[in-house]
C-alpha cells in the first residue's frame, strides 16, 4: 500500500456569486503516489499549484473533488480519532523559517510543542526528549533555552525540523523549506533532511522550484504546470532523460558553470544521461 495517494483531485478558488461561478481552477485532476521511505520532488514555476496541492495533501483545504488516501485512509472523510493519528503522522516545513514560529516561543516550547499536545510526558522525559531532538538536528541540548532571534536562519530552520519530526512523522511536506538559505546552508539542511529520511524511515513531498536541490534529495520528481501534473517519474535518474520540454528546462537550469558539464556529451562523445558534481 502507498503512503499517499492523491486521486484526481481539482481544486480551485473563488466562490459563486448571484448563481454566476467565478472560480479559478488551481489543480486540474492531480494524481500521484508517494511509498513509504520515498522522497517526491514536486517541481514546477511560480503559480503552478505546488503549494496549493501540499495543503490539500496536508488536510488544510479540502479539494472540489478527488480524494487523498494517506496510509489507506480516506483523508476529508476520517472520523476524529482518525483524523488526530493522521495529524501526528502528517508534519510540514515552510520556507519562511521566521514566521514559521511564534519570537515569544523559545526554543524548548517551538520543538515541544507537538509533544505537549500529543504525548503525556513528565516534565523531565519532555526537556530530554527536547533536548536529543535539538542533538538529532545537530543544535546542543543548551540551545533550549535560545529564542528565535538568537538563531541563524539556517538554524532556525533546524529548530522547525525538530519540530516536525518530534512525533516521528511519515510523511513531512517540506515547502521550499531550504528555499530562502544560502547555498552553503541550504546543503547542509539537504544533508540534514537526507539522513533523518534514512534514519527514521521518513517520506517527503519536496516542493521547491530549485532542480538541483529537488535532484540531491528526491527518489522520484514529479512536475506541474498550470495546475496540472505534467510529468512523474518514479527514478530520478530516468527523469532526466525524459524529452519533455519542462524536464529539458529543468535539467538545463541546474548544469554547472564548467564548461565541460555543458553540453549533453561527454569528451568520449557518450551521452550525458545524468549531471555529475
Ligand atoms: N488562498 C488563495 N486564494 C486565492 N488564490 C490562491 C490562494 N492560494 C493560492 N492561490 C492561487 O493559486 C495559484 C497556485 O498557487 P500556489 O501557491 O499553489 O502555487 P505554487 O506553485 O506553490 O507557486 P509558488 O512557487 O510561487 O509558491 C496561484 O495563481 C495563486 O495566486
Amino acid at each position: 500500500m502507498s503512503l499517499l495517494q492523491v486521486s484526481h483531485v481539482t481544486h480551485g478558488y473563488g466562490s459563486a456569486i448571484f448563481r454566476r461561478t467565478k472560480r479559478s481552477t488551481v489543480l486540474s485532476d492531480v494524481s500521484l503516489v508517494i511509498e513509504p521511505g520515498q522522497c517526491l520532488g514536486l517541481l514546477g514555476t511560480s503559480g503552478a499549484g505546488k503549494s496549493t496541492l501540499g495543503k490539500v495533501i496536508l488536510g488544510l483545504d479540502k479539494p472540489r473533488n478527488g480524494k487523498i488516501w494517506f496510509q489507506g485512509i480516506d483523508l476529508y472523510a476520517a472520523s476524529a480519532a482518525e483524523r488526530k493519528k493522521l495529524r501526528r503522522d502528517l508534519q510540514v516545513v515552510f520556507q519562511d523559517c521566521y514566521s514559521s514560529v511564534n519570537p515569544k516561543m523559545n526554543a524548548e516550547q517551538i520543538i515541544g510543542e507537538p509533544l505537549l499536545n500529543f504525548e503525556k510526558l513528565s516534565k523531565q522525559e519532555h526537556v530530554r526528549r527536547v533536548e536529543e531532538l535539538l542533538e538529532i538536528v545537530g543544535l546542543s541540548a543548551q540551545d533550549r533555552t535560545k529564542y528565535p532571534h538568537e538563531f541563524s536562519g539556517g538554524q532556525l530552520q533546524r529548530i522547525n525540523i525538530a519540530r516536525a519530526i518530534a512525533l516521528k512523522p511519515k510523511l513531512i511536506v517540506l515547502d521550499e523549506a531550504v528555499s530562502s538559505l544560502d547555498m552553503v546552508t541550504q546543503a547542509a539542511i539537504l544533508a540534514l533532511l537526507s539522513h533523518l529520511k534514512m534514519n527514521f524511515a521518513l517520506s517527503y513531498l519536496f516542493i521547491t522550484h530549485d532542480m538541483k536541490a529537488a535532484y540531491q534529495i528526491s527518489d522520484a520528481l514529479a512536475v506541474m504546470e498550470k495546475g496540472e501534473l505534467v510529468v512523474h517519474c518514479e527514478d530520478k535518474e530516468q527523469f532526466m532523460r525524459l524529452q519533455h520540454p519542462s524536464v529539458q528546462k529543468l535539467v538545463q537550469s541546474m548544469l554547472p558553470e564548467h564548461p565541460r558539464f555543458r553540453s549533453g556529451r561527454d569528451e568520449g562523445g557518450r551521452d550525458r544521461a545524468t549531471v555529475p558534481w
